[in-house]
């Protein structure tokens, strides 16, 4: 794999895209075939040296192509190997054809397989070409192995993962390990697939990667390739307010610890000056907490106005602990009016729901200026009706959201998605389970609220305060809470 590629993603149609420019620009596509069946061989043998049986399970297409080139190459080594096919072999075409009547094992039919101790299963039913619910006979296999505990290894993706949304068709094998081919799909990130795939390796069996560029989806992996470049550079005599100013907003007095986490987790982050702007019953709690963070009574919507006279003050999270209701829609209104960046997360979305298109009315006349960090409650209340599509993946609906808002968002999860409104996308793959705990999502709004502070643009500040956020839970441990999450958040470069 050509450095710099390993964050590309491709839908398993553009990947047949490819397949097809690879084999019109000359490219011998049984040759390819070959290579990833005897990747899948490799791996196999590799992971399994001590396997009793390889049972490889072989579909109706190319991905039970790859299947039989990788029961012929582990034969050849002289393991023992069981065949047992998915459908009549007699109608396979074109390589998959070749491939099976190069592979000199005799197969059985599918509901044959017993699965026995000892057995490693290689998956080849279906791959990028699962095209609905797969068949009883296939939920059947899946039952049994899964009832053994016996490894898997899937070729391309677990037969029964949808490529493209990662979600299970009916039922899908959980792998241990999953190779695939050129790049990753989607549905090796997005849950539940990600679950299914094991460990994902993915094999360059040759295809030059100007065709997948070609075919490109604007769709990566989160990680620094993606916002790099976008971030602020390291000046030590930089002025702090150059680093600009970040204000988050308190609840009232009884919520005020959202807002505090938000407001260190941005300092962190690399803003120059935090400013809490508290309701006024709600100082003298915050300012029992605060330290490095500046505090300032803004309770209503003329105090707001006075605030804002100040342009340094250009950048604002909105949410944490707020409160839902009138005066959240008021002040997220005077920031746009006033031309203001905003982080809107947990209660200032919410705020919204009655009338979502007032809050995407507001930003839309501009660059990009809104980052949405709504968690999947909070995205079916402003946008209920892609929520409820099952035909769109949640990279689908992350990049309609971002659209229709003109905002960047981030969709939470474990899988969260970042999509900006000219279709740019990443799934995310860094997120530590331990990251989900209380004040974790007023953290990142944060981090994000900081990067923006700091003049990053909306797309890649989400982006990097994503990754930000869970890298730093990666090097806080399994016992972390939102307070030790903050200290271990980095300061890029
Ligand atoms: N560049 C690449 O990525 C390459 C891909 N190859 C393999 O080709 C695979 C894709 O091949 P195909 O497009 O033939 O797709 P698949 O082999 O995944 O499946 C397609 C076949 O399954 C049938 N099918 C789909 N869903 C079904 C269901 N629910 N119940 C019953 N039958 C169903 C279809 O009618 C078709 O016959 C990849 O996953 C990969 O393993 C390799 O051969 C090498 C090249
Ligand atoms: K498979």
């Amino acid at each position: 794999m050509a450095r710099g590629h390993c964050n590309w993603l491709l839908t398993p149609s553009a990947m047949g895209e490819v397949d097809a420019a690879a084999a019109a620009s000359g490219i011998d596509s049984y040759g390819l075939m070959e290579k990833a069946g005897q990747a899948v061989a490799a791996a196999v043998l590799r992971l399994f040296p001590g396997a009793e049986r390889f049972v490889v399970l072989c579909g109706p297409g190319n991905n039970g192509g790859d299947g039989y080139v990788a029961a012929r190459a582990l034969h050849e080594t002289g393991a023992p190997v069981a065949l047992f096919h998915f459908g009549d072999p007699a109608t396979l075409k074109g390589d998959a054809a070749t491939a099976r009547s190069r592979c000199p094992i005799e197969g059985a039919p599918l509901d044959t397989c017993r699965p026995a101790p000892g057995d490693v299963i290689v998956d080849a039913i279906f791959g990028a070409g699962l095209a609905r619910a797969v068949p009883p006979a296939v939920a059947d296999i899946v039952q049994r192995v899964d009832e053994a505990g016996l490894p898997v290894v899937a070729v391309d993706l677990p037969s029964g993962i949808d490529g493209r949304t990662g979600v299970v068709m009916g039922a899908a094998f959980r792998a241990r390990h999953t190779v695939t081919f050129m790049t990753r799909k989607p549905g090796h990130l997005l849950l539940p697939g990600r679950m299914h795939c094991g460990s994902v390796e993915t094999f360059d069996i040759g295809i030059p990667f100007r065709l997948v560029e070609a075919k490109g989806e604007r769709l990566f992996v989160n990680g620094p390739e993606a916002w790099d470049a976008a971030m602020p550079q390291t000046d030590a005599a930089a002025h702090k307010f150059r680093r600009g100013h970040l204000t988050v907003f308190s609840g009232g007095a009884a919520a005020t610890g959202a807002a505090r986490l938000a407001a260190a987790a941005g300092l962190r982050a690399g803003a120059g000056v935090v400013t809490v702007a508290s309701p006024k019953e709600a100082v003298a709690a915050n300012a029992a907490h605060l330290t490095a963070v500046m505090l300032k009574a803004v309770e209503t919507e003329s105090d707001l106005a006075d605030y804002l006279h100040d342009e340094r003050r250009s950048v604002f999270v909105l949410g944490p602990g707020f409160g839902v209701g009138a005066k959240a829609r008021a002040f997220v209104t005077a920031l746009a009016a006033a031309g203001r960046r905003l982080v809107l997360d947990a209660d200032g979305i919410t705020a919204f729901a009655e009338d979502p298109q007032a809050l995407f009315s507001a930003f839309a006349d501009s660059v990009p200026r809104l980052v949405l960090t709504p968690h999947e409650g909070e995205f079916a209340r402003l946008f209920p009706d892609l929520a409820a599509d099952p035909a769109l993946s949640k990279v689908d609906r992350a990049r309609q959201a971002a659209a229709r808002a003109n905002a960047a968002v981030i969709y939470k999860g474990a899988d969260s998605v970042i999509a900006a409104p000219d279709g740019r996308a990443l799934i995310n793959g860094n997120a530590p389970p331990s990251l989900a705990t209380a004040g974790s999502g007023d953290v990142l709004a944060g981090i994000v609220g900081g990067l923006l502070a700091q003049g990053v643009p909306a797309f890649e500040a989400a982006a990097a305060g994503v990754w930000l956020h869970g890298d730093a839970a990666q090097r806080a441990g399994a016992g972390l809470t939102a307070e030790t999450l903050i200290n271990h958040i980095d300061r890029w470069h």
